[in-house]
């Protein structure tokens, strides 16, 4: 490994969206290096999009790390946070007299993410690495951008009032599905509009070479690990318009639910910050973009045999994670239950290209409305499981699950955690309601006439999230674990 990847091997496990977290780091290696900007010659920083290849039990995940390089040993105060460490200057030699540099997250470096936006500006594709506008409207350049603060799967810079710039960090070959899809809801009142993208060949892995069963047998000494195969054009960023006077979903639930912790005896309905009002209207928002998905993007029906490879795939998923978090050993029977019940529906399933892992953090309430964020599908899952045609109910399913996680998450540590178990109930059922007539009345299907296949989506959602707090959240782990408890009681 060399310098640079010594640091990248101490640091990228350690970042927020770092998916392989709690296994340990078999190799780190950087697969591809883009220079944005090299100011090196005149003692100045340099600019790289790295694209580093992460192998953890076997598998290799690509990782996108922007990285800053300035001469010295130190930062200034600004920048020291984003350290990684100090090293001899990537890619000139490391004898002795070779420059030293310090290695850091140029996400956080406003002078070095300025050329980002202005490469978009400039729709210049003409490098390995493609920076590219969307429509005739000008970019305005010259902003400074701030990291967002927020707990993320990727990393968000805001430029000015103006636009953010979301920067994929697992990368998965191909389009991005959160720039495809709000690229296909244009025009769409409840979507950000897209301004433009970054992109650059990412490899994807090939075939493994060893072949088992009736292959050929593998040559003595062959590598066992799967082959890098052909580079395949991926997207590295998005460009969307910054919503200003957006408010988080999650912030306004859990707003709403501390009222109620704070009045006891009232009923969610009564309590100052009742929810269900927007509820209701994030119920429409939803139905409204799932019709401009099914009329801008391929539908179909799946037959009832593939219905239950559906239900098969959510046991499998189950089975998975009962191995890596014992806590849902207990649930597993009336789980399987519910994926075998949906398995025997015999009842076709229309599915369409949906959000994917939709909840009250995907979504902003604005002065217009509510507006659907963050199209990417679950950050864990293949990007071609991502793209598949799915049910909507599998959106309605999230933000369902949603409303019972704001109403339980401020329940873990709470002095009257008993007393309010009830309260809880009772304020998620009231959203989830409301939230599914909204859906119905703009046109969705009845969420409460498709029990059997929501259930197995809540269900599955919740396996999902078991895993996702384990891994990322351990003190919320309860949460998931207690709906799961209750769905199973009831
Ligand atoms: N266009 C935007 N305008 C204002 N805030 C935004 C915008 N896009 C994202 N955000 C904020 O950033 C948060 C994270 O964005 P998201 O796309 O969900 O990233 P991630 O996939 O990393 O979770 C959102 O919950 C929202 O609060
Ligand atoms: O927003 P992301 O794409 O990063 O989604 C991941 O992280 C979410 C948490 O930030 C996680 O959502 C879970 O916690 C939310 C509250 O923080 C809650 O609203 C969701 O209902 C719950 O699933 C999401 O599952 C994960 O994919």
């Amino acid at each position: 490994m060399t310098q640079l990847e010594d640091l990248l091997a101490a640091w990228v496990p350690r970042q927020r969206w770092f998916a392989g977290k709690g296994l340990p780091v078999e190799a780190l290696r950087i697969e591809s290096a883009h220079t944005v900007l090299d100011r090196s010659d005149s003692g100045g920083p340099e600019l790289r999009i790295l694209v580093v290849a992460v192998s953890q039990r076997g598998e290799t995940a690509r990782y996108q790390v922007l990285l800053g390089l300035r001469p010295g040993t130190t930062l200034d105060a600004d920048l020291a946070h984003a350290a990684m460490g100090v090293c001899a200057a990537p890619g000139r030699g490391s004898g002795p007299g070779s420059a030293t540099v310090v290695a850091y997250d140029a996400a956080h470096d406003a002078e070095l993410t300025s050329h980002l936006l202005a490469r978009i500006a400039a729709d210049d594709g003409a490098g390995p690495v493609g920076f590219r506008r969307i429509g005739g409207a000008p970019v305005r350049t010259g902003l400074r951008s701030i990291a967002m603060t927020a707990e993320q799967s990727n990393t968000t810079l805001v430029f000015g009032e103006e636009y953010v710039l979301k920067i994929f960090r697992r990368l998965w070959p191909g389009k991005n599905p959160d720039l495809e899809l709000t690229t296909e809801l244009a025009g769409s009142r409840h979507v950000a509009p897209a301004h433009g993208w970054i992109e650059a060949g990412v490899r994807a892995d090939g075939a493994v070479p060893e072949q088992r069963g009736t292959g050929p047998a593998p040559a003595e000494g062959a590598d066992p690990r799967p082959r890098p195969g052909p580079a395949v054009p991926t997207t590295l960023a998005m460009l969307q318009r910054y919503l200003r006077s957006a408010t988080d979903g999650w912030v306004l639930a859990a707003t709403s639910v501390r009222d109620l912790y704070g009045s006891p005896g009232a009923a969610p309905e009564e309590a100052g910050g009742d929810f269900s009002g927007e509820a209701a209207r994030l119920g429409a928002a939803t139905a409204s973009v799932h019709r401009a998905l099914a009329r801008a993007l391929p539908t179909d029906v799946l037959a009832p045999d593939d219905v239950r490879l559906l239900a098969a795939a959510m046991e499998r998923r189950l089975d998975l994670a009962v191995v890596d978090v014992p806590e849902l050993r207990p649930y597993a029977a009336p789980l399987r239950a519910a994926f075998q019940a949906f398995a025997d529906l015999d009842d076709p399933l229309p599915v369409q290209r949906v959000h994917g892992d939709y909840h009250l953090g995907q979504v902003v309430r604005t002065d217009t409305g509510w507006i659907l964020l963050d199209f990417e599908g679950e950050p864990a899952a293949p990007v071609e499981e991502r793209r598949r045609l799915s049910s909507p109910l599998r959106d309605v399913a999230g933000m369902l699950r949603s409303f019972d996680y704001a109403a339980r998450h401020q329940l873990i540590g709470h002095i009257d955690e008993e007393a309010l178990a009830g309260p809880a109930r009772a304020w998620a059922q009231l959203n989830r309601d409301a939230f599914s007539a909204g859906y119905e009345d703009s046109g969705g299907v009845a969420p409460e006439k498709h029990q059997v296949v929501l259930r197995a989506f809540e269900y599955d959602k919740a396996v999902y999230e078991v895993l996702y707090e384990a891994r990322n959240r351990p003190a919320w782990l309860r949460v998931p674990l207690d709906s799961i408890a209750a769905l199973a009681a009831g």
